[in-house]
């Protein structure tokens, strides 16, 4: 190993005898063993070895304005003077739940959770109460929290480390969650005519950024939004990771597809843990405590996430969307140069401020193509940035974000490491 990672080693060590794998989420791990974070500043990680990083992962979507804001800095100190928790309600839930009224076009009710997992979970069972149907269609790849009914034939995490399919959870849990490939409108009709009156939703991510970053096809959202309101289904938009990233709206404005229900978290939470369900009024208003559907949690709305939820959505003005999709799109036309120049086969797709390559010489389209993709050199190419102060996730089943403080002289470091990452990639 090029880097110096002695002390990470050490703790990696230590780590293990106490936390399972020595991490707290499988996406942390990589082999042989991930450094060990001491601080963030603006795009860059420092390890506890004295290694800086460009951060391309930024905690995997949320730290889009660097880490360490100022503002939302001094807005969650005074907020902690204040109290970090009360069981009530307070008046910033409402400005926050305001402003994502205003953004996000399917949103006319909001309810905080305090994670993207939460809030798919309560998302299919709010589509399922209201429609009274069990049933609900997920794209195959597709990650949308860890929860049972929807952690099959799932990305991220799961399907890095081998397990798309995790042990535990019983078949009849999973029995009523039909598995279809993302962009094939025949398999979406299929599914439906075969379980006619019986689907209660089709949850989507728009564009799938936890399988790498898989683009819909051109009017495949569309066909969804048509579709669905054709069947009496509901569409979930999981936009925990697209929200108020593609767009102030998120993917909903972006492709000028609008579901009946929205899921939120990342960079709503200005990173702390938040998520976030959305959609129409008179869908929302079956939540308990108007409706029957029961959804709580002791830290919803929690006033500290909610400050730096507000801190943050404030600061995303024209400039950061126009900026970190002008960096992002650099980066991938760099990664599509390279791989022609150095006769590498790769895929790389980009959208506003999101971007991956995959090794692979088939347009990626869905999760089966994705899974064709040669891992080993992808982690050739990981452990090359790494060793040369870039870090991207350590999955190509993963996406990389650019933040509004990858600058153009970051950027010219990043395109040299990649340069010179690629020279040795065959
Ligand atoms: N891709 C995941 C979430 O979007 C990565 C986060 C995790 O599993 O820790």
């Amino acid at each position: 190993m090029v880097l110096k990672m002695d002390r990470s080693n050490e703790l990696f060590e230590e780590a293990k005898k106490y936390l399972v794998g020595g991490v707290n989420s499988p996406v942390r791990y990589f082999k042989p063993y991930p450094f060990f974070v001491e601080k963030a500043k603006d795009c860059y990680l420092f390890d506890v070895d004295g290694n800086c990083y460009i951060d391309y992962c930024l905690a995997y979507g949320p730290m889009v304005l660097g880490h360490a804001n100022e503002k939302i800095i001094e807005a969650v100190k005074e907020q902690l003077e204040l109290g970090s928790a009360y069981g009530c309600p307070t008046e910033k839930e409402i400005i926050l739940a305001k402003e994502v009224v205003k953004r996000v076009p399917c949103a006319e009710m909001v309810r905080f959770v305090n994670s993207g997992t939460e809030a798919t979970m309560s998302a299919i069972r709010l589509a399922r109460g209201v429609t009274g149907r069990k049933k609900i269609i997920k794209f195959d790849g597709a990650y949308h929290g860890a929860h049972d009914y929807v952690l099959v034939k799932s990305g991220s995490g799961a399907l890095t480390h081998g397990h798309p399919n995790s042990p535990g959870i019983p078949e009849e849990t999973t029995k009523n969650t039909i598995l279809i490939p993302f962009n094939d409108e025949d398999a979406v009709k299929k599914a439906i005519n075969e379980n006619k009156d019986e689907i209660a939703c089709i949850i989507v991510e728009p564009v799938m950024g936890n399988v790498g970053c898989i683009l819909p096809k051109d009017g495949y959202l569309e066909f969804l939004r048509e579709i669905t309101e054709e069947n009496g289904i509901l569409l979930i938009f999981d936009e925990v990771i697209t929200g108020f990233r593609l767009a102030k709206g998120g993917a909903q404005e972006y492709f000028g597809v609008v579901p009946d229900i929205a899921t939120l978290g990342k960079i709503l939470g200005g990173g702390f843990p938040i998520g976030a369900i959305v959609g129409r009024r008179e869908i929302m208003e079956q939540f308990s405590p108007l409706g029957a559907i029961y959804q709580a949690g002791t830290f919803n709305g929690n006033p500290i996430s909610i400050t730096a939820g507000i801190a943050t959505l404030e600061q995303l003005d024209d400039r950061f969307y126009k900026e970190t999709a002008r960096t992002a799109k650099i980066l991938a036309d760099t990664l599509r140069e390279l791989a022609d120049k150095y006769n590498i086969p790769a895929k790389v797709y980009n959208i506003a401020s999101m971007f991956q390559i995959y090794f692979n010489d088939k347009e990626v389209v869905n999760y089966e193509i994705a899974k064709q993709s040669d891992v080993e050199r992808f982690m050739k190419y990981f452990w090359g940035l790494l060793e040369r102060g870039v870090f991207v996730p350590p999955s190509q089943f993963e996406c990389c974000f650019t933040s509004i403080k990858h600058d153009d002289e970051v950027i010219d470091k990043t395109i040299n490491a990649m340069e010179e990452v690629f020279k040795s990639l065959e």
